[in-house]
């Protein structure tokens, strides 16, 4: 397998001059603890970014750093020891940990709040250990020694989760196991012919581009988590990448999957197609480990694009741009990558990107007026006459709706940047702001009362006399039917009450987004921190018929206990 890079628990990505460094038991990437650094607020921002941040918030940066690693609280382990001796026979030393190292790094995700709490030296969602099952079998076998020993299992794949799917709840309070998967992480088949290829659940993104790059495919499924989630939290949370208006979301790239649950396993899917009562494979996809841990995927692949053709496009007005799109999804027209961002997330992008060609460009809208405008990236990969077909039916009704076209430096800018932005939010975050995102969808009907509402929501929570959020907002799939939305915000960070300052706003805008018609999540999935609403998504019945499910698979409730499901 190829090498996998390294988690860090108190932000994202790699490095640290600060951290610990260790090396860890086969499969499991272990470095250093936290990312690289410049405490120094005044320079870890580019220039032209910080000034508009400090007049666009009422911002003052300043110093916020994270505490040391060594100085993060974590209590000792709970595990029983007949349990913790049970495990050991069945996985080998090895593969049973409880040293703070291993269990600091499967504290929690990544979402604002675990952030804040691991940089603020909390770690009281850490599991009591980590194990790593290297097979079905042991996990079955894992599973069934859990039940018998009251201890909870929470799946692990890449940390990544942003909705609370890893803080290891539980009501009962047992002690609990961090279930890491990346010892299952290997191609077991590659059935070209019927593009279906078999992988563990372990491996990551790129390293799996890789294995398909070699074969002359591809799976196409790029989220901005992509260098470290796993294939097999995609399919836990029903991830959505970057490309997926074009390749479908993971749900539709998965064939077929094997659950191994407390009760047994399941083999769910049977590819092409199937009318053998309701597709249980829903069942599994979207389940976040509340019913068991996904041991292996069956996922469709196709070929490596031959051509890609991305490019910027510009709006005069956001109701412009949704309009244009709207058209283009009901004639089957839109391209594989869409990506509309709203008049504050285009100027903040403009603003904040380097060099000559963002200096011309900005010069070039401000001069077709368009400077207010909307700016839409789209990219069309594939054999090279049916993307040359595919954009020669799009650019008309682009212009019919006013869009004006700025290059394909700005496409090829915005790909190659892609996965920075997390990068950048660790250097926010060390300056004093808020930085999180959350994301809806809606139909097409409801999408501009959806957008509204969740902005007013937002404003009113975290404005303050001479301070106002940043709320950056883009389309980022389209559907026949409506969008998401994608809502990045940036406050001034109540550095008495941070916490609350977000889970205030974040409460708001759920309720705001609910109450306009949109849904509860589009692709970050239910973890901890959606389960209130579920009801209101599914309702009660709903509720009920999903509680049935795990109540069959998961007498004992051991199966992540603190997500998905409502108290
Ligand atoms: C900076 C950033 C950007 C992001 N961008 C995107 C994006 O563009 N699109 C998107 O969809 N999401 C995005 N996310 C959210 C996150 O990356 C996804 O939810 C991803 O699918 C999680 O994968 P993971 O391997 O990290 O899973 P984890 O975070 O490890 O786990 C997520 C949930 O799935 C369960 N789980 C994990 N593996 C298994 C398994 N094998 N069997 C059963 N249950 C399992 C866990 O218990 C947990 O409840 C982003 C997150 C961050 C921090």
């Amino acid at each position: 397998m190829p090498e996998q890079p390294e988690l860090t628990i108190q932000g994202w990505g790699p490095g640290g001059s600060r951290g610990a460094t260790g090396t860890g038991p086969e499969g499991v990437p272990e470095g250093r603890l936290e990312p690289d650094r410049d405490p120094d607020p005044a320079t870890a921002l580019p220039k032209a970014a910080r000034r508009h941040l400090e007049k666009e918030l009422g911002w003052e940066p300043r110093p916020t750093p994270p505490v040391a690693v060594g100085e993060i609280r974590l209590a000792p382990s709970r595990l029983p020891a007949e349990a913790h001796d049970a495990l050991v026979a069945l996985l080998g030393e090895e593969h049973v940990r409880t040293d703070r190292e291993a269990r600091l790094r499967r504290a929690g995700g990544k979402s604002y709040l675990d952030l804040l709490r691991r940089r603020e030296g909390d770690a009281s969602d850490a599991p009591d250990a980590v194990v790593l099952p290297g097979s079905t079998e042991e996990t079955v076998a894992l599973l069934a020694l859990c039940a018998e020993h009251g201890v909870v299992v929470v799946p692990f794949g890449g940390g990544t989760s942003v909705v609370g799917g890893l803080s290891g709840m539980d009501p009962d309070d047992r002690p609990s196991l961090s279930v890491d998967v990346s010892r299952m992480a290997s191609v077991t088949s590659v059935d070209v012919a019927s593009s279906l290829v078999t992988v563990g659940p372990g491996m990551r993104g790129p390293a799996f581009e890789e294995v398909l790059g070699a074969r002359g495919l591809t799976l196409g499924h790029l989220p901005q988590s992509w260098e470290y989630a796993t294939l097999g939290g995609y399919a836990a949370t029903r991830s959505a990448g970057q490309s997926s208006t074009g390749v479908g979301r993971f749900d539709e790239l998965v064939a077929g999957l094997t659950l191994a649950t407390p009760a047994g396993v399941l083999e769910l899917g049977h590819p092409p197609a199937s009318a053998s009562g309701p597709d249980l494979l829903g069942l599994a996809l979207g389940s976040e480990g509340a019913l068991g841990v996904i041991t292996e995927l069956r996922l469709r692949v196709r070929p490596a694009p031959q051509t890609r053709v991305y490019e910027g496009w510009s709006f005069r007005t956001w109701a412009d741009g949704l309009a244009g799109l709207q058209r283009l999804a009901r004639h089957d027209l839109l391209p594989d990558v869409v990506r509309l961002s709203d008049p504050e997330e285009t100027r903040t992008n403009l603003l904040n990107a380097g060099g000559t060609g963002a200096r011309l460009l900005r010069g070039a809208l401000r001069a077709r007026r368009r400077a207010d405008g909307c700016l839409l990236v789209v990219g069309w990969e594939g054999l090279p006459h049916v993307v040359r077909a595919r954009r020669r039916a799009a650019v008309p009704v682009l212009r019919e709706h006013g869009a004006g076209r700025v290059g394909h430096r700005v496409g090829e800018s915005w790909r190659e940047h892609r996965f920075t932005a997390p990068h950048l939010r660790d250097r926010l975050m060390d300056a004093g702001l808020l930085v999180e995102t959350l994301e809806t969808a809606a139909t097409w009907t409801a999408l501009p009362a959806v957008y509204d509402a969740v902005r007013t929501a937002l404003r009113t929570s975290l404005g303050r006399p001479g301070r106002q959020p940043l709320l950056m907002t883009h389309v980022s799939h389209g559907y026949a039917t409506g969008a998401s939305l994608y809502v990045t915000v940036l406050a001034d960070r109540d550095d008495d009450l941070p916490l609350q300052q977000w889970l205030g706003a974040k409460r708001a805008a759920t309720e705001a987004l609910l109450a306009a018609g949109g849904t509860l999540t589009h692709h970050h999935a239910v973890g901890a921190d959606h389960r209130p609403w579920l009801a209101r998504e599914v309702g009660l019945l709903g509720v009920e018929v999903l509680r049935a499910v795990k109540q069959r698979l998961d007498p004992q409730g051991i199966c992540n206990p603190g997500v998905l499901l409502p108290d």
